[in-house]
């Protein structure tokens, strides 16, 4: 939201002084009643409140170029013309808030041309016909191998067969994990409205109405969160480990190739499901924060 613009002194800035105003008008600190010198930058105040109209004076005219954006920047001589009341040499206040904005706008604007350049690049799978189309039908396959419902139904399976509280209690807080992530990227995605790449086939297996919208990627954030959880919560042998971070890494790359998703789509996704992990892991729960669940378990 704009504030609403501020002379020099801080007070807000209407539009200029009118031209047609008469000379006797509190425009021109004469007649009428009203004083000249000290009481001149009141009536000014006045003049800039009530109209709308060009003007012609050139105490206002200053006023208006220090509006214009060429002026903006480092322009202060606004203060009343008596040199008396100079203000200090302080950018006026819509102006501070200004300069940021552009910059960000102009980083953020490269990096989403940057993101949509590169994306379309490596789309290289996004159809048959595609350049590297022959490897569609296996990236298809990582696609599946990342879907949340084989991860929530073998989690379901695998904790109905557990026989131990300890397998129950890492099974329990992954699938905490698999619908918390489910619920997060459904709240992005509902917020952010981005729009899949265009190049993209919508072709995929299940999916939810939110799942139009490609930011962040689903996938890549579950891939991250359940790697991390992976690495953390079972003992592995190192090639297993490192197939399991190697899984993660194609699984964001893979969407990227088919044409679901950009670059930042799955960036951002790892850095979520990372992130996901370490709410998961201090919300632990376990059957002293939560025997509910654990009796529950047990119950099946
Ligand atoms: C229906 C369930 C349980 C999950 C939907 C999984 C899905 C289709 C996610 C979309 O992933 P991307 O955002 O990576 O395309």
């Amino acid at each position: 939201m704009s504030s609403p613009r501020r002379n020099i002194e801080g007070r807000p800035l209407g539009a200029c002084a009118a031209s047609t105003s008469s000379p006797g008008s509190p425009v021109h600190g004469g007649g009428g009643g009203g004083g000249g010198g000290g009481s001149s930058s009141r009536f000014e105040f006045q003049s800039l409140l009530n109209s709308r109209t060009p003007c012609a004076d050139p105490t206002c005219a200053r006023l208006r170029a220090s509006e214009s954006p060429v002026h903006r920047r480092g322009s202060f001589p606004l203060a009343g013309t008596n040199p008396s009341q100079a203000s200090p040499p302080l950018l006026p206040e819509e102006d501070r808030l200004d300069l940021n904005p552009s910059f960000l706008g102009i980083a953020l604007r490269s990096l989403l041309a940057i993101d949509l350049w590169l994306s379309k690049k490596l789309g290289v799978c996004a159809g048959e016909s595609s350049s590297w189309g022959s490897v569609r039908p296996l990236m298809k396959l990582l696609e599946i191998s990342g879907h949340g419902i084989p991860w929530l139904l073998g989690t379901l399976y695998c904790l109905s067969r557990s026989d131990s509280w300890a397998g129950r209690e890492v099974l329990t807080n992954l699938l905490f994990a698999l619908l918390l992530d489910l619920l997060l990227v459904a709240l992005i995605k509902g917020l952010v409205r981005r729009r899949r790449p265009t190049h993209n086939q919508m072709d995929m297996f299940f999916t939810l109405s939110v799942d139009k919208y490609s930011f962040p990627s689903g996938h890549a954030t579950r891939a991250a969160l359940v790697s991390r959880f992976i690495l953390n919560h079972l003992v592995l042998a190192i090639p297993l480990r490192v197939l399991v971070v190697l899984w993660a890494f194609i699984l964001g790359l893979s969407r990227v190739m088919l044409g679901r998703h950009n670059v930042t789509d799955v960036a951002f996704g790892f850095f979520l499901g990372y992130t996901q992990y370490s709410i998961v892991n201090y919300c632990w729960l376990s059957p002293y924060n939560a025997p509910f669940l654990f009796v529950l378990w047990n119950q099946q």
